[in-house]
């Protein structure tokens, strides 16, 4: 990173600037003049030392990472001849944290913050270039901000819903049945949910393989899923433990949701490939709805103790 001539003495000119376009009067020409221009060679890092500078790309180009202690590299721009870099730090008097490295052998004029200052109270038309070129960069970070958002939400998403059913999954439940249950205690309205688990599933297991237990459960999973209000969630929470959740629903209707599932889970076709078809399995389920008072534990407590009955009575059932 040598200083190898000023930009006076370079074979540049000022209208070549994108930031001086239509602000390259005689004074400003001459302001620039005894600035330095760098030579950086390709693979190095520009070190801007704790001072900001603002850089202008004369050969060559950079790329800059908007951080150099970011560790994912999206979000990396390359700054092409004519175009600068180092603007905004130079503006807000921040230590430039752009971690800049020379893409190819590189020329680069460098122009210290005072003259910076200088120049814009000189010239109207570099302060208008720069306000555009920081109302640019300010959309573009907005844009990526927008889309690390939705990428974000995407990933939550995804740690939310279990990845064989494509149910939700326990952590959903830990997170929304609180906030159903006070919703619930709040607007006074019963919310409900049924348990299923499927019967003598180690033994389905053991006799047709694991592969076909989880053909099994999908195909348990879809039921629930298809047979539920666009308002209802069906979760799988354990194992072979399944859940609907039902907001808005007494126990009477839950009960029959409950028959209704148990039903159609005894035709329902389980097959993990197209030669092989499979008994079907059936569910035993547990109904319960908050009760005045109850949080979501007791709640649980009264749909777990529910499917144990069904169990002990015999499986494939539903009770209350
Ligand atoms: N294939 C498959 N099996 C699972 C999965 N999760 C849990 N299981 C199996 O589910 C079985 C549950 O067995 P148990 O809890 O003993 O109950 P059960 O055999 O269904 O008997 P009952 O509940 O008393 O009717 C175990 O053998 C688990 O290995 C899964 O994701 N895929």
């Amino acid at each position: 990173m040598d200083q190898i001539s000023t930009f006076g003495a370079s074979r540049y000119a000022v209208r070549d600037l994108q930031l001086f376009r239509d602000a390259d009067d005689p004074g400003v020409v001459a302001a620039l003049a005894p600035c330095a221009v760098i030579k950086v060679a390709a693979g190095a890092r520009v070190e801007d030392g704790l001072r900001a500078r603002l850089y202008i790309v004369l050969s060559g180009s950079l790329e800059v990472a908007p951080d150099a202690h970011s560790v994912d590299d999206s979000g990396t721009t390359r700054v092409l001849p004519g175009e600068s870099v180092g603007e905004q730090a130079v503006l807000d008097d921040a230590v430039n944290l752009a971690a800049m490295t020379a893409l190819e052998d590189c020329e680069l004029l460098v122009i210290e913050p005072e003259l910076v200052w200088q120049l814009i109270d000189r010239s109207n038309g570099l302060a208008r270039n720069l306000l555009r070129l920081l109302s640019f960069r300010v959309r573009a970070a907005n844009a990526q901000l927008k889309r690390r958002q939705k990428l974000g939400e995407f990933y939550r998403q995804l740690s939310l819903n279990d990845g064989l059913t494509g149910l939700y999954n326990r952590a959903w439940l830990n997170e929304m049945l609180p906030k159903l249950a006070m919703r619930a205690r709040q607007d006074g309205s019963p919310l409900s949910i049924v348990m299923v688990d499927l019967d003598h599933f180690k033994r389905f297991n053991d006799t047709h393989g694991h592969i076909a237990g989880d053909a099994a459960l999908s195909s348990a999973a879809g039921v629930i899923r298809d047979s539920l209000r666009p308002s209802d969630f069906a979760v799988r929470y354990g194992g072979e433990e399944l859940m609907a959740v039902l907001p808005d629903t007494p126990l009477g209707l839950a009960e029959m949701v409950a028959e209704r599932l148990a039903e159609r889970l005894r035709t329902a076709m389980v097959f993990p490939d197209m030669r092989l078809p499979l008994p079907h399995v059936t569910g035993s389920f547990g109904v319960a709805t908050l009760a005045a008072g109850d949080d979501e534990h007791a709640l649980m407590a009264a749909a777990d103790a529910a499917l144990y009955r069904a169990k002990q009575a015999g499986r494939d059932r539903v009770s209350v």
